[in-house]
This record gives C-alpha cells, structure tokens and sequence, in this order.
C-alpha cells in the first residue's frame, strides 16, 4: 500500500496552560488539554469553536509563539518552538488583530515584506488580486478591519509560504471582500498549500473546510469533513437547508410555504429551512429566474452544520458538568 503523504501540520496532545491568573490566586489555568489534529497539503483545514475555545492559543502552539506545556507539535516535519528562519520562510501567518505598522502605507509595506523571501510572489499580484488598490495610498491605522485583514492577508502570502495560518480571516470583512477572499483560499487550495484557519462562523465552514475540528474548552470534541459532520448528527432528516449567496437585502418570504424558514444569516447569504420539497426548490428557481438573481456557492443540506455545532457543544458542556 502507498505510504499516506505526510501531513503539513500535526498536533498530538496538545496541553497549553496560561497565567498566573490573579483570578485564580496566581494559579495557571489549562487553556488546552490534550488537542490533536492534522492539517494536509492541497486541503483547507478548519478550527471550528465559539469564542474562548481555544483555537488561537493552538494556532499560536502551532507556530511556535507560544510554548507548550505537553504534547508533541510538528509543522513541516520541525518542532516550531525550535524553528530555524528557513523553516519560518516556509509558512504564512495572518494573526486576528493584523500586527501592521500603522504609519505605512499597504504597498510599500508589502514590498518591504517581499525583500525579506528569496522568491516572493509579485506584490502588484496580491494587491490586484485582494483590491488593495482602491486603497493603496492609506496608511494602515486609517484602513477599516477589512482593508486591514486584506492586507494582513497579502503579507501572510507574499512569501509563497507552503503552509499558511488564517486567524479568523472572515473578520469585519463585506461580502464583496469575503469572496475575494474565500475565492482566494481556494486558490491557494489549488494550489496545493495546507491552509489551517480559525474561525467561529459555520457558514464560514461549511464553503471553505475540506475538514473541520470543532474546538470546544481546549479539546477537539468532533471532526470530520462537513458532510461527514452532518451525517452524523442526530437531527431529523425530514429538516433540509437550502443555503445560496446574492446580493445583499433579498427577502424571498412570500414565495415560500409558511413552514419554511427564510433567513439572510449575513448580508448576501441566504438559508431557507424546513420540511423543503422539490417544489419549494422550483418555486425558488422560478422567483431567482422571474427577478434576474444568479445565486452562487448554492448548498442543499439535510440541516445546518450550526445544528450539528449546537448539538455537539451541549454535549460536551453537559459532559463537563458531570466531571
Ligand atoms: N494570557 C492569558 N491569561 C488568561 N487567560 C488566557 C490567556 N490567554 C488565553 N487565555 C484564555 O484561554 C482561552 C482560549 O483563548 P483563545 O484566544 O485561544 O480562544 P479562541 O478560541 O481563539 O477565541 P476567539 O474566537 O474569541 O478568538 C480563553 O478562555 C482565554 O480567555
């Protein structure tokens, strides 16, 4: 049998601790115990967990910039905590709050970026291909949250890193933005890197993950690939999901049977749910047609992964209270 490609990342038995917290009297609280995972090359991989779940403490172990307590992390084949410049240069990194300098402008920063890669990839590529453009002659501390996550996101790449983190890159971004965005992690996908991102969004999930770890209380408490991750959940499979992005304000409500859930759960993408039949799904075809709307990234679920996501994080919440 072929021997399994090995994987860009892998994490076994993660434990991470953090303080003193005076909360605690000075104490150290266990922020992570015992995590593992696997992120592979040519895959997105996806930290799925709600806020405090402990999803950028293990980024962080991750890369090395923060010390573990237990366990054993390999990134590239390396331990990150002893990570040599060559291994650095292999792996791109988007924190959540960007680390930017403010007083520069978004080009000559990422120029500066690019002398430090022996190979960087073309700067006027990024910038073309995340619209910096539009705002190239802004310094960064004038840049909204999603100028600045795009510019974050074209310094994590401009080193044509094999391997890169992705903190939260949905973050305060439009949906314009959050296309272009997306669209371009598919491309890196493509283009065979290992794409590790976080995020607390299961709509962000659900386009994007090839596998999920849902994060819970610093454990992995389920994983799988969506579909997977909905097979197995409990719900009934009489409820469907019907899930399509277009342009932003749409409200579909008349044409639906009053059993039916319509919901635009961020601007520009739509869910509707319920007991859907094959005319529910004609009736929607033909309301799209009759209004001149071409929905894309259109999904058909037996349910959300947001019931898969509540289901299993009662569960772990009732495991713990039983502890
Ligand atoms: N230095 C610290 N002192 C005390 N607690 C900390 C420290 N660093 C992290 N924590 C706690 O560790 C837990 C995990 O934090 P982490 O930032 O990894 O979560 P997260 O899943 O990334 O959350 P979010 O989605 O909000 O970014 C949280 O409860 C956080 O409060």
């Amino acid at each position: 049998m072929p021997e399994a490609p090995a994987a860009a990342l892998s994490i076994d038995g993660l434990v991470k601790d953090v303080g003193p917290v005076p909360a605690l009297d000075g104490r150290m609280k266990r922020v992570i115990s015992d995590l593992s995972l696997q992120a592979h090359f040519g895959q997105v991989t996806v930290l799925l967990g709600s806020n405090g779940a402990g999803k950028t403490t293990t980024l962080e172990c991750a890369q090395g910039l923060q010390k573990r307590q237990g366990g054993t992390v390999s990134l590239l084949g390396q331990d990150p905590e002893h990570a040599d410049a060559a291994l650095r240069a292999r792996v791109g990194v988007m924190l959540q709050d960007g680390g930017l300098p403010p007083a520069m402008r978004p080009v000559p920063l990422l120029e500066l970026v690019a002398g430090m890669y022996q190979e960087p990839r073309p700067v006027a590529e990024l910038v073309e291909l995340l619209g910096i453009g539009e705002f190239a002659n802004t310094t960064i501390r004038r840049l909204s949250g999603g100028q600045k996550q795009r510019v974050a996101l074209a310094a994590a790449l401009v080193g044509q890193p094999e391997v890169v983190f992705l903190d939260e890159p949905s973050a305060g971004l439009d949906p314009q933005s959050r296309h272009l965005v997306f669209e371009l992690i598919r491309q890196l996908r493509a283009a065979g890197l290992a794409v590790i991102l976080t995020t607390h969004l299961l709509d962000d999930a659900q386009r994007l993950a090839d596998y999920v770890y849902i994060i819970d209380d610093g454990r992995t408490v389920a994983e799988g690939t969506v579909p997977e991750l909905l097979s197995n959940a409990a719900k009934a499979e009489a409820e469907r999901l019907i899930s399509f992005d277009a342009e932003a304000g749409l409200d579909g409500r008349r044409i639906l049977r009053p059993e039916l859930d319509w919901q635009e759960t961020r601007p520009g993408s739509y869910t509707v749910s319920g007991p859907l039949q094959p005319q529910d799904l004609a009736d929607l075809a033909r309301w799209w047609a009759e209004r001149g709307i071409m929905p894309s990234a259109i999904n058909l679920a037996s349910h959300s992964l947001e019931d898969v996501f509540l289901e299993i994080a009662q569960a772990a919440a009732a495991e713990r209270s039983t502890r």
